[in-house]
């Protein structure tokens, strides 16, 4: 699978793994829903200490898992150097999460892999800055790096972050490099979604990346902005519309990134 060619890509899944359960019916959910790829959190970056921090390693076997039943390759993050060994050995996609956009550390472990690196927008970051952590993952020779833009903080406080779409139109014109919109972290709103996700399409990028919980109240991290299995499908099928309407020629990238794994 390539991200960044002519296709538009749709990672989906649970903000975090929280068992068995919730993994099989969130999956399922969004494969028949026609998601390309799964995601689910296994190190969890949590404001507060004594929050849920992920199940780990035992949450990445169950995402594999999970990811081979239903045919999708699977996106993680990873938080430390340290875990980069088995998440690189696991994971077909390695997320970087906004609070690590600047980890210098991490990004140039991260160069010296030849696999594909979804980078989150810091929370405050300028696209300048952003660009140059994508810059630390390509000087060390690793060239599959995805932009992600997932919303940043701003004066206004209305939504959780505020989705800055002409950055992602602007990466679109002077990069090589696949964007990514994640519409979940960007507005908080499960009712946001939907509209953001067809105007993410519409200005150009290349895919999204979007939270769905089986049971949204009962989740362990993000629960508030996760959307419903049922809403999820309807944006699947109201997707095609938008993107037919565009010309996404004018937007292939130079650089697609290969996805290993089903599909
Ligand atoms: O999914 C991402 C983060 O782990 C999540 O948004 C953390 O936010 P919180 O710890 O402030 O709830
Ligand atoms: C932690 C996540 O998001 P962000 O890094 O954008 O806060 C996530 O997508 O799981």
């Amino acid at each position: 699978m390539e991200v960044g060619g002519p296709g538009f890509v749709v990672m989906a899944g649970p903000c975090a793994v929280e068992g068995a359960e919730q993994l099989e019916l969130a999956a399922r959910a969004v494969s028949q829903a026609g998601a390309h790829l799964l995601r689910g959190g296994v190190f969890k970056p949590r404001t507060s200490p004594y929050a849920f921090q992920g199940m780990g390693e035992p949450g990445l076997k169950l995402l594999v898992d999970a990811g081979r039943r239903h045919g999708l390759p699977i996106i993680s993050e990873v938080m430390e150097t340290e875990q980069l060994p088995l998440m690189a050995q696991h994971s077909d996609i390695l997320q970087v999460g906004a609070r690590n956009m600047q980890n210098f550390g991490l990004l140039r472990a991260l160069g010296r892999l030849r696999k594909p690196v979804l980078l989150k927008r810091g929370l405050s970051a300028t696209v300048q800055e952003w660009l140059n952590a994508a810059e630390y993952i390509l000087a060390g020779g690793n060239e599959q790096v995805l932009l992600c833009e997932r919303g940043i903080r701003t004066f206004e406080t209305s939504m959780r972050n505020t989705l800055d779409l002409a950055a992602v139109a602007w990466a679109k014109e002077r990069t090589h490099l696949p964007v990514i919109v994640d519409p979940s972290h960007a507005t908080g709103i499960p009712s946001l979604i939907t509209p953001m996700s067809l105007a993410a399409a519409a200005c150009g990028a290349d895919g999204l990346l979007i939270e769905v919980h089986p049971r949204p109240e009962q989740a362990l991290c993000d629960g508030q902005q996760a959307m419903s299995p049922g809403d999820f499908a309807t944006l699947m099928q109201r997707l095609p519309g938008v993107l037919a309407a565009v010309d996404r020629h004018l937007y292939t990238p130079a650089g697609p990134a290969q996805i290993a794994g089903a599909r």
